[in-house]
């Protein structure tokens, strides 16, 4: 689909990137870059791509499509870096969690004739690093692209055939709607992992190690997303900071207002709320998010533990 392609970033993102572009073959040549030798040197041996350099220049030159995929809080710094040198006709897209943040950092350095394209794959895992991407990753999920007034609809058109034929679903959305969106689906439910985990961590004292003897219930999937990773979601708290504390203030209003039907014994309103939140658990699962497993259906929608158990 394209001459080459670089990679700016290739921790789970960019290396399931790395290998789905392997497996489809949509690049002629596919360069590697990041910021570490030692992550680099990884991403090597891991036979990840055609060229490798610590210098995001370098991926970036001659590129026709440059994906950046590092945490949010660094993509200004990469697009300052790689922006003078991009070629006339190239597509520049991100994967970033948050959406309005990276727009203000990288579109300032995008020269004119060059399709910056932000997006947003909702795939992921609580795993870090060029070890922990799989080429199924993107298979039947959403990316999102959050396209600028001046996006060029070809260009639009075909980045979303690159994501097509790297497994996705395609749509688009205004970022502050995205960013809103997310808050609530994604960095909600992460910051309130964080928060439970960090709670029963400060108790320890008091129950005596039984949080990790007993962890196999609720507290379990909980301490999944709070093992992701720490830079990544600092960068997502810093910034998608309104539509956070946004819904972090309704977030707690309605905590508020459980704690109170338990306080007064209100079972009714109690079995209310479960009986709805079960039905949204339904919906996903007939929208074909997720499959109805105990496990979440982790182990069975492509990861790798589930390849090898195969
Ligand atoms: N992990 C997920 O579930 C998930 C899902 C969708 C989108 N995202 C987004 O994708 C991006 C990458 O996430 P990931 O999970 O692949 O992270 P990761 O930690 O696995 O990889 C990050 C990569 O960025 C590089 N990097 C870190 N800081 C950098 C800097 N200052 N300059 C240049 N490179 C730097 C690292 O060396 C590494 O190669 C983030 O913006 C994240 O918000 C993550
Ligand atoms: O499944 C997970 O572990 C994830 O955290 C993936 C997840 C999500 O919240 O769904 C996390 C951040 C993203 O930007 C997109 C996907």
């Amino acid at each position: 689909m394209f001459e080459k392609i670089a990679l700016i970033g290739i921790g789970l993102i960019g290396s399931s990137l790395a290998r789905v572009i392997r497996c489809e073959n949509l690049a002629g040549h596919l360069a590697i870059s990041t910021r570490s030798a030692d992550t680099l040197k990884r991403a090597e041996q891991l036979k990840l791509g055609d060229s490798y350099t610590t210098d995001p220049v370098e991926a970036a030159r001659n590129a026709d499509l440059v994906i950046v995929s590092v945490p949010v809080g660094a993509s200004g710094a990469v697009a300052e870096a790689i922006g003078p040198v991009l070629k006339k006709g190239a597509i520049l897209t991100d994967v970033g969690s948050t959406k309005a943040s990276v727009i203000a950092q990288m579109a300032p350095h995008v020269s004119q004739g060059v399709h910056f394209i932000p997006g947003h794959p909702l795939a992921g895992t609580e795993k870090s690093g060029p070890d922990a991407g799989f080429p199924d990753l993107f298979k039947n999920r959403w990316c999102i692209f959050t396209p600028l007034p001046d996006t060029e609809p070809a260009a639009l058109e075909r980045l979303s055939e690159f994501w097509r034929r790297c497994g996705a679903n395609i749509d688009t959305m205004d970022p502050a709607h995205h960013d809103m969106t997310l808050a609530i689906v994604s960095h909600l439910p992460h910051i309130i992992a964080y928060n439970i985990v960090g709670t029963a961590d400060d108790l320890e004292a008091v129950t005596k190690s039984e949080v990790i003897k007993y962890s196999a219930s609720g507290f379990r999937d909980f301490t999944r997303l709070a093992a992701s990773d720490p830079t990544m979601w600092r960068d997502v708290c810093l910034h998608n900071k309104d539509a956070i504390l946004e819904m972090l203030a309704r977030f707690s209003e309605d905590l508020a207002s459980l704690q109170r039907a338990i306080r007064w014994g209100d079972g009714d309103k109690l079995f209310d709320l479960f009986t709805r939140t079960r039905a949204v658990r339904r919906s996903i699962i007939e929208a074909g998010q997720d499959i109805d497993a105990p496990d979440f259906g982790r182990q069975a929608v492509g990861s790798p533990e589930k390849k090898t158990a195969e």
